[in-house]
C-alpha cells in the first residue's frame, strides 16, 4: 500500500514524515525538529483512523513523543521494549511497519489492540492485563545476562497499572537484583478512571511541588558543596545530606528501593526525553524514569475527558461526538440500576471495583451512595480479600470484576472468600465473548475457575429482567459466596419486573417443552437455543430447552428426570468447553454412575479466540443457533430417540 494515502485530506493536512517511515531506524536521521514535526502527524493519523475503528485513543496520544523517543535513542527488536497492559502501542506499531493495518485495528483477523508476537518481531511481550512488565523486564535482565548479552530491557508502565500487586512485588525484586534496565513511568495521573492511591498521591507530590520540580543535578551540585571533611563534621554533613535528600530529591522512595530515579521530565518534549534516555544509560543498575504526559494529548475532546476517551467506540473527529449504537440497555446498565435499588434498601451493600467504575456500571451507584463505593485501583486480590472481611464484619460487599481481571484473584477467593464462606456478592461482568479486546480479555474461564471450589454458588441469567431477580437473590442469601455472571453485550429488551423476587438456588427452568432431545443453556445461550428450536420445530422436531441458570448447584432433580426420559441433550455455553456447565453434567451423571444419557458439549474451545465482534467470535466458534441445529442433528442420527410419545400443539 502506498503510505502517501494514509492521512486523508479530511484534516487539510497532509504528512509528509509519516509515509516515509517503514522501520524504527529510519528516525535516528530526523532532527529534533523533525521528530516533533513527526509526532504531530502521528497524532493526526490516529485520530483519522480511530474514529472509524474506535480503539485506546486517548491513552496512544500521550505517549507520542516518548514512543518515537525510545525508538529514536534505542534499538528495537535487539533492545526489548515491553508495553505494561499493551493497549498504548499504537505508535509503536506504527513506526514498525504496520501503518496500512490500522484500517483493520481490533476487526475480527485484523490487527490487535495489544502487542502482538505474532504481527512483528519488534512485539516481545503480550499483555491486556496490567502490571505485568516489570516482572517480564526483569525476566528478561536476568536471561540477557545469563546469556552474556548486552541489550537493553525496557519497561513502560503507565500510573494506574503501577496501582497493581504485581508491579510492587517486581518493585522490590528488581531493587534486590541491580539488574541493568529501564523503568519508563508513563504518569498521565489517570488509569482508565482518575487513579486512586497512596502511590499516586506520592506521584501527585512529586508532579507538583516546585521544591520537588527541581532538577536533580542542581540538588546534587548543592549537596556536593557540603564539606566532606573528617570528624564530627563529616557526620553531620551526611546526616544533613541524607535529610536534604529526603526533603528535596524527588522519587526518594524509588531509590530507597534501589533504583536511580530520574525526572520528572516532561513526556511532550522529545529534546528533554532524548537528553534523559541519554544520562540514564551512563547509570549502573535498574534506573526509574518518571515522565509526565497527558492522557489525550493534542486532540481537544480527550484531553477534555480522557476518562470518556480511554477506550472508544468510533466519532466524529470535528465535534468530538461519539458514534454509539443504539439499542437494548446493556446488562452492565441494568446491574448498576438495581443496585442502586438494592442500595436504598440496605444500606449493608458496598460496592467495590478494582479500577474499573464506569466499564462496571458504578458510577450511578458512587454518586448515589459517594460513601459506598471503593475503587481499590487495579488490585484485584486485594479487592476480593478485603470484600471477605468486608463481609466477615456484617457489611454484603459487592465485587463488581470483569470476568477476565478477576482470574487475578483466584487465590483470594479461594482462601479468603470461599473457605472463609464470607458473604460476598459477585458482580462478574464481561462474561462470555468480549469482542474488539480479543483473547487477552475473554471472560470464558470463570465458571470453570469458580465452580470446583466449596461453597460457591453461581449463576447466570437468560435476560436482563433475570440479572435483576438474581441481584435480589444473592442479596437474600447468607450462606456463603454468590455469584452471578452477565455478557458484554445489551440486553434483550424484556420487560423489567418492579417487584424482585429471590429464584429458589439450583433451580432451572424450561423455556420451552419439547421430546428426546434438549439443550440446557445459559445466559445469552439460551436465547440461541431458542432460535435453534424455531427452526427446528420447522422440520418437525420440538427441541427442549432448558435455562440452566445455576453452574452451581446444579438442578439435580431435572437432570435425573432428564436421564429417566432417556432425553439426549446439548450443554450450551460460551465459556471453555472444559471445566465449566458440560463438565459438570457429565461429572454429575458419572458420579450417579448413569452413563446412558447422551451429553454432547458446546462451548468455548481449547484455544484462545481472538479480537472480532462477539457475533464473529461466536460464529467461528458455532455457538449459534445454525451450530446447535447441527449438533442436534448430528445426536438424532448417532442416538435416534422415538419421536412422538408426546403430542405438541403446532
Ligand atoms: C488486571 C487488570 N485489571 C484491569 C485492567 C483494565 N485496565 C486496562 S488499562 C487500565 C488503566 C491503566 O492505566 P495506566 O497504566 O495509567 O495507563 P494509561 O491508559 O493511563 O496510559 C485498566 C484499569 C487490566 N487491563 N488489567
Ligand atoms: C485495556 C483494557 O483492559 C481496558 O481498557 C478494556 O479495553 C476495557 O474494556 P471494556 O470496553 O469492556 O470496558
Ligand atoms: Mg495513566
Amino acid at each position: 500500500m502506498d503510505n502517501h494515502t494514509l492521512i486523508t485530506k479530511e484534516s487539510g493536512e497532509i504528512a509528509v514524515l509519516l509515509p516515509q517511515i517503514n522501520e524504527p531506524g529510519q528516525l535516528k536521521s530526523l532532527s529534533v525538529d523533525e521528530l516533533t514535526s513527526l509526532a504531530a502527524e502521528i497524532r493526526q493519523f490516529l485520530i483519522e483512523k480511530l474514529s472509524v475503528t474506535g480503539g485506546h485513543l486517548a491513552s496512544n496520544l500521550g505517549v507520542v513523543e516518548l514512543t518515537l523517543a525510545l525508538h529514536y535513542c534505542y534499538n528495537s527488536p535487539r533492545d526489548k521494549f515491553i508495553f505494561d497492559v499493551g493497549h498504548q502501542a499504537y505508535v509503536h506499531k506504527m513506526l514498525t511497519g504496520r501503518m496500512d493495518q490500522f484500517d483493520t485495528l481490533r476487526k475480527y483477523k485484523g490487527m490487535c489492540g495489544f502487542v502482538k508476537r505474532s504481527e512483528s518481531e519488534h512485539d516481545v511481550w503480550e499483555a491486556g492485563h496490567s502490571s505485568t512488565s516489570l516482572s517480564a523486564a526483569i525476566g528478561m535482565a536476568v536471561a540477557r545476562d545469563l546469556k552474556g548479552e548486552n541489550n537493553k530491557v525496557i519497561a513502560m508502565i503507565g500510573d494506574g497499572a503501577l496501582t497493581g500487586g504485581m508491579a510492587f512485588e517486581a518493585l522490590n525484586h528488581i531493587g534486590h537484583e541491580q539488574k541493568d534496565l529501564m523503568v519508563i513511568l508513563n504518569d498521565n495521573e489517570m488509569s482508565i478512571a482518575p487513579n486512586v492511591g497512596a502511590m499516586h498521591n506520592y506521584l501527585s507530590k512529586i508532579r507538583s511541588d516546585r521544591h520537588y520540580l527541581r532538577a536533580k543535578d542542581e540538588l546534587e551540585m548543592m549537596l556536593k558543596k557540603i564539606p566532606a571533611i573528617g570528624g564530627m563534621l563529616a557526620k553531620t554533613g551526611s546526616r544533613l545530606k541524607e535529610s536534604l535528600k529526603y526533603m528535596m530529591v524527588p522519587g526518594v522512595l524509588f531509590e530507597e528501593l534501589g533504583l536511580t530515579y530520574l525526572g520528572p521530565v516532561d513526556g511532550h518534549d522529545i529534546h528533554k526525553l532524548i537528553e534523559t534516555f541519554k544520562q540514564a544509560d551512563n547509570v549502573r543498575g535498574p534506573v526509574f524514569v518518571h515522565v509526565l504526559t497527558t492522557k489525550g494529548k493534542g486532540y481537544k475532546p480527550a484531553e477534555a475527558d480522557s476518562y470518556k476517551w480511554h477506550g472508544i467506540t468510533p466519532y466524529k473527529i470535528e465535534s468530538g461526538q461519539v458514534l454509539k449504537s443504539v439499542g437494548n440497555p446493556m446488562y452492565t446498565d441494568v446491574f448498576g440500576k438495581t443496585l442502586i435499588e438494592l442500595g436504598e434498601q440496605d444500606s449493608r451493600i458496598i460496592a467495590v471495583t478494582p479500577a474499573m467504575p464506569k466499564g462496571s456500571g458504578l458510577i450511578p451507584f458512587s454518586e448515589r451512595f459517594p460513601d459506598r463505593m471503593i475503587d481499590v485501583g487495579i488490585a484485584e486480590q486485594h479487592a476480593a480479600t478485603m470484600c471477605a472481611a468486608l463481609a466477615m464484619e456484617g457489611m454484603k460487599p459487592v465485587f463488581a470484576v470483569y470476568s477476565t481481571f478477576m482470574q487475578r484473584a483466584y487465590d483470594q477467593i479461594v482462601h479468603d472468600i470461599c473457605r472463609h464462606n464470607a458473604n460476598v456478592m459477585f458482580a462478574i461482568d464481561r462474561a462470555g465473548y468480549v469482542g474488539d479486546d480479543g483473547e487477552t480479555h475473554q471472560g470464558v474461564f470463570d465458571i470453570a475457575f469458580m465452580r470446583h471450589i466449596p461453597n460457591m454458588v453461581m449463576m447466570m441469567p437468560k435476560d436482563e429482567n433475570e440479572l435483576r431477580h438474581m441481584m435480589k437473590t444473592a442479596l437474600e442469601y447468607n450462606d456463603g459466596p454468590i455469584a452471578y455472571r452477565y455478557p458484554r453485550i445489551n440486553g434483550l429488551g424484556v420487560h423489567l419486573d418492579e417487584e424482585l423476587v429471590p429464584i429458589p438456588i439450583g433451580k432451572w427452568e424450561t423455556v420451552r417443552e419439547g421430546e428426546g432431545y434438549a439443550v440446557l443453556a445459559c445466559g445469552p445461550m439460551v436465547q440461541v437455543a431458542l432460535e435453534a428450536a424455531d427452526q427446528l420445530k420447522r422440520e418437525g422436531i420440538h427441541l427442549q430447552v432448558v435455562n440452566a441458570r445455576f453452574m452451581k448447584p446444579l438442578d439435580e432433580e431435572m437432570l435425573l428426570e432428564l436421564a429417566e426420559n432417556g432425553t439426549n441433550m446439548v450443554v450450551l455455553e460460551e465459556a471453555s468447553e472444559a471445566g465449566s456447565l458440560g463438565s459438570a453434567v457429565l461429572e454429575f451423571y458419572a458420579s450417579k454412575h448413569i452413563f446412558d444419557t447422551k451429553v454432547s458439549l458446546m462451548g468455548v474451545p481449547d484455544r484462545f479466540i481472538e479480537h472480532g465482534s462477539v457475533k464473529e467470535q461466536r460464529e467461528e466458534t458455532g455457538l449459534t443457533a445454525a451450530g446447535v441445529v447441527g449438533e442436534i442433528k448430528k445426536l438424532m442420527s448417532l442416538h435416534p430417540y422415538e419421536i412422538g410419545k408426546t403430542q405438541f400443539p403446532s
